[in-house]
């Protein structure tokens, strides 16, 4: 099976996305690639990393009207990566438009609520009810849209994996236990991510800010062994 480790490459740099990735290469299933990194290089750049030959991706939480999140997705196709993000906040037509310019196997899963929001963060924008509400009813907005999945912490992740059989369950904001949680605030390990029900765990600063990212990955991979995800992976 593949690894359900998705490693961010969050750099503006591209000698250190590409030193990152052949680093951590052996023990991840995938590379995140997101705003950081493409404001700074664009789709040239993902080309670069494409090159490695691990599945791409494309984290750029498209939030817009349907007609330019449609073109916008159209215009990434040629990228051909394996997993798109939007927000689902967009609205079941912004949701539509974005699956049907997707590339064929290009899974399109939409952010719910960011990890690096809580309940407080949400009643301050305005959202009434928690986050595990909020994930709910954006989940099913994003089915309902015919988009393969979503983004939510792995505070949410068994319950809307329960409701969505087959879907595509993103989880970030996870640390190793005892790790630096930095600006995440639903936070998880990534075994119990994974044993709640999670598709593709997405980890960044606890691989590629240690001193030895390729051991660190390693060892986030060890700890997976003997966690069964309940869904299959991506
Ligand atoms: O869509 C994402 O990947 C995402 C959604 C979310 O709710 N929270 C979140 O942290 N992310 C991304 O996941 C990565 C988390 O990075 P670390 O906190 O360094 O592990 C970053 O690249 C974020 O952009």
């Amino acid at each position: 099976m593949t690894s359900p480790v998705y490693v961010a490459i969050d750099t503006p740099d591209l000698e250190t996305a590409r030193a990152l990735a052949g680093q951590v290469r052996d023990h991840v299933g995938g590379l995140k690639l997101g705003l950081e990194f493409f404001a700074a290089n664009g789709p040239a750049g993902v080309r670069e990393l494409g090159a490695l030959g691990l599945d791409i991706f494309l984290d750029l939480k498209l939030h817009d009207i349907p007609n330019t999140v449609g073109k916008a997705v159209a215009a990434l196709a040629p990228l051909s990566p394996a997993v798109l993000t939007v927000h689902a906040a967009g609205g079941h037509a912004m949701l539509a438009a974005a699956k049907a310019a997707a590339p064929a196997g290009c899974k399109v899963v939409a952010v719910t609520v960011l990890t690096s929001l809580d309940a407080a963060d949400l009643a301050a924008a305005g959202v009434a009810g928690s986050p595990a509400e909020q994930v709910r009813r954006l989940a099913d907005l994003t089915r309902n849209a015919g988009c393969d999945g979503i983004v939510c912490s792995g505070e949410e992740v068994a319950a809307v994996a329960e409701a969505w059989p087959g879907g595509t369950f993103v989880v970030p904001g996870l640390r190793p236990a005892g790790a630096d949680v930095g600006d995440q605030k639903r936070v998880m390990t990534p075994a119990e991510a994974l044993g709640r029900g999670a598709s593709i765990l997405v980890i960044g600063r606890p691989i590629t800010a240690a001193p030895d990212p390729a051991e660190a990955a390693r060892s986030i991979a060890a700890s997976l062994a003997h966690h069964s995800p309940l869904t299959a992976t991506a």
